[in-house]
């Protein structure tokens, strides 16, 4: 468990930080100027909290009231940054083991960086970089790994080739990691956990399942953002069509794409602006999901539209109508209606392993 509390006064932004992490990926989100680079910072050790307290386990790394401050080089985390930061006079080899070789075959496989090891630098792409930097990070076995908005400076294909590496070190590699990002469908794939940051306070924390599908969460995350993450397994693959039926605790659901080999976990984020309320089972209709569901939130914001909290089987998804809609249909907790996903609302980026 990681241990964040932490006081700090820049100029007149105060942050004020409490939350604690489990292992894997949490991602710190939060728009511009909510505080994620100055946590990050203070986790590392290189901005001094007024007061509060860091540890990792049973690692303290800061804590004002024994007057604890371990100076970076001694905290044993790993930093990467949106430049991967790589020295241009070294091959890719030497860049890896310049700070240690911890677990270095595994590390290169996960990261898939075998192929590149006699390369410089200065020939590999955006995306092969920043797994060289991550490879490196993680070779001085470090207990934290912070990555400070790693892929913003990727265009999408390269995002895309990197992903399924990072959920690999997720899932295969036992270093917890600090995702800062303010890229949902991102956050989505790779988080265990989510702090939403905002104006310097923790605006809500939690499996990222749980928090991405609140209707709460929903004016901080941006309306576009908020939507639901539900963890599926792959139940048909229809070739001739080219789609994937998904399996889970709500039902089935059918996407475009042949998503992965039968029986594979797939995570998925449902966008709330693309799921369609119906009060009746819908006929004659061209969507190929339709789940039946039972309403836990309706929350009227300042605006036209209304987050709609759904449960489905154990999963949760959320759906935002308009006002209008949301009035002309009764919509009200308890109620029983049908939830309906176009095929094609689920994009290549929401889908994850
Ligand atoms: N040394 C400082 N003195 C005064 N204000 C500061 C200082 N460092 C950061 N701030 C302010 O603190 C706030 C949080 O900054 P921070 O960089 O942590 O946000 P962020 O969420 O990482 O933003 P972004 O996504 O734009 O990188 C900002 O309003 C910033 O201007």
């Amino acid at each position: 468990m990681i241990t964040v509390d932490i006081q700090k006064r820049l100029g007149a932004f105060q942050l004020d930080v409490q939350f604690e992490a489990p292992k894997g990926v949490t991602a710190i989100f939060g728009r511009s100027g909510s505080g994620k680079t100055s946590l990050v910072n203070a986790v590392a050790g290189l901005l001094r909290p007024d007061a509060g307290r860091i540890a990792v386990g049973d690692a303290v790394l800061f804590d004002s009231a024994t007057r604890q401050n371990l100076p970076p080089y001694k905290r044993r985390i790993g930093y990467v940054f949106q430049d991967a930061r790589l020295f241009p006079h070294m091959t890719v080899q030497r860049n890896l083991t310049y700070g240690g070789d911890h677990d270095a075959a595994r590390v290169i496989d996960v990261l898939g960086l075998g192929h590149l090891l006699d390369r410089m630098p200065a020939g590999l792409s955006g995306g092969e970089r920043q797994r060289v930097a991550l490879g490196r990070a993680l070779m001085c076995d470090p207990q934290l790994l912070l990555m400070d908005e790693p892929l913003a400076a990727l265009d999408a294909p390269r995002k895309a080739d990197i992903l399924p590496f990072i959920e690999r070190l997720r899932d295969e590699v036992e270093t917890p990691i600090f995702y800062v990002s303010h890229d949902v469908s991102e956050v989505a794939r790779l988080a265990t956990t989510l702090v939403v940051l905002d104006e310097g306070h923790v605006a809500a924390c939690g499996p990222v399942g749980t928090v991405l599908s609140q209707p709460e969460t929903m004016p901080l995350v941006g309306v576009r953002a908020a939507g639901a993450v539900i963890t599926t397994k792959i139940a048909g693959r229809l070739l001739d069509d080219g789609l994937t039926e998904l399996a889970f605790s709500g039902g089935r659901l059918v996407l475009p794409g042949i998503l992965g080999v039968l029986g594979q976990t797939i995570r998925v984020r449902i966008p709330a602006q693309d799921v369609i309320l119906a009060t009746e089972a819908p006929k004659g209709l061209s969507a190929l999901n339709v789940l039946p569901v039972q309403i836990t939130r309706v929350e009227f914001g300042r605006g036209p539209g209304v987050a709609v909290g759904l449960r489905a089987g154990d999963d949760d998804l959320l759906a935002r109508v308009t006002r209008r809609s949301a009035l002309r249909m009764n919509l009200a907790v308890g109620q029983k209606i049908y939830a309906i996903i176009k095929a094609t609302a689920v994009g290549p980026e929401d889908i994850g392993q």
